[in-house]
């Protein structure tokens, strides 16, 4: 299509353009990443983990709601538009990332880099992380689209113990993974069963120790990922494992890190917000919209300077059970809301045609 301008960025990453008939409308950006975590069969999948295949009405495969069902809903939205002759009013950008599982530093890095050398500003972004949850917050009646005004924080720690190594006939009291091993559960220990909507969360991911099995290791080292609450810091949280771990001998870094993202505007002026509730509305009626915080990170953190408004919402259908599908076994998504991704996609292009919201509904009735 002539309206639509694509290019390749850092080699893997794609930044299309879809042109617009009204130039002043400011535009607006959709993100979805190509990459996926690994996946391996011998895990316990229903069906091999790249083969797509159909069981019972449900498409299985790893990328089904992280990312693709947003990727090729998007692309299958634009495609259906523009074979029914439709030209949008707002410009607007898709935006594929190839590298969001690994943090975005190529792919969507580069896309903001070119789009800041264009002088691009956009009045709101779509990206990845909540879905529609259906029976899975039980304080929640009914279905809730959860749409994420922010994300957490992120920081990798390093928890490690180094000690004089020794032959395992002879073992000391304590060895160096003995004494991680009490620091790293000490963590667990002070963490009640984390929600991951209202805390600061903790996963221990790496634990490396040993080199031969008669050789007392001189080194333990585990990895911590933190997932950091808005109202928390990277510096609050490295001082409280620190004061946790409370063991002089277990050395605690900071790997990386990210403080929580600012939050995005939901009142009645916010153009990108209300536009994402209006479509979700349409198209699932009974559904109650919320603002929330995206509990994972997403390649939209990256677009921080291109615009105040990034929303993180997919219109995929998560009942109990549906969240530990995201980079685990059996991830899946049903033909039915496929489809309905598709439909909302195709149906927030258009809605986002309107010049700007209309006058917020107000609640004292002219006389
Ligand atoms: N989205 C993935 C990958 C990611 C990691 C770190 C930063 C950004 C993205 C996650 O939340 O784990
Ligand atoms: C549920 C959180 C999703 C984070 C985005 C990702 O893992 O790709
Ligand atoms: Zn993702
Ligand atoms: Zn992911």
């Amino acid at each position: 299509s002539s309206l639509v301008h694509h290019e390749l960025v850092a080699n893997y990453s794609h930044l299309f353009w879809v042109k617009g008939s009204q130039p002043e409308l400011v535009p607006y950006m959709l993100l979805a990443h190509i990459d996926v975590v690994p996946a391996s069969e011998s895990d316990g999948w229903e069906a091999p983990p790249f083969s797509a295949k159909e069981i019972d009405g449900f498409i299985y495969g790893r990328g089904t709601i992280d990312d693709k069902n947003n990727l090729m809903g998007i692309l299958q939205a634009l495609e259906y538009l523009l074979l029914k002759g439709y030209a949008p009013r707002r410009g607007f950008y898709i935006g594929l990332g190839h590298d969001e599982e690994i943090s975005g530093l190529n792919g969507a890095t580069n896309i903001v880099r070119i789009l800041k050398q264009r002088g691009v500003q956009l009045l709101f972004v779509m990206d990845e992380c909540l879905p529609i949850l259906d029976g899975i917050i039980p304080a929640i009646e009914g279905p809730a689209a959860l749409i994420g005004l922010s994300e957490k924080g992120q920081a990798v720690i390093k928890l490690s113990v180094s000690v004089a190594p020794g032959h395992s006939s002879m073992p000391p009291r304590e060895t160096s993974i003995g004494i991680l091993a009490t620091a790293v559960k000490r963590i667990l220990e002070r963490k009640p069963v984390s929600n991951a909507f209202v805390r600061t969360t903790t996963a221990v991911t790496f634990f490396n120790a040993g080199v031969k099995i008669n050789v007392i290791p001189s080194l333990a080292e585990a990895y911590v990922n933190l997932r950091i609450h808005s109202a928390q810091s990277v510096q609050e949280v490295l001082d409280i494992i620190k004061d946790t771990v409370g063991d002089q001998r277990v050395k605690v870094e900071l790997v990386n890190g990210f403080d929580p993202l600012p939050i995005s505007g939901a009142d009645d002026k916010a153009f990108g917000f209300q536009i994402i509730k209006k479509t979700v509305l349409d198209l699932f009626p009974t559904v109650t919209v919320a603002p929330a915080i995206c509990i994972g990170n997403t390649d939209s953190r990256h677009f921080v300077d291109l615009t105040k408004n990034i929303y993180r919402f997919s219109p995929a259908w998560f009942k109990p059970g549906d969240f530990e599908r995201f980079h685990g076994i059996n991830e899946r998504i049903s033909t039915k809301n496929y489809e309905e991704m598709i439909v909302f996609y195709f149906n927030l292009i258009q809605n986002c045609d309107i010049r700007k919201l209309p006058e917020p509904h107000s609640s004292v009735h002219e006389l």
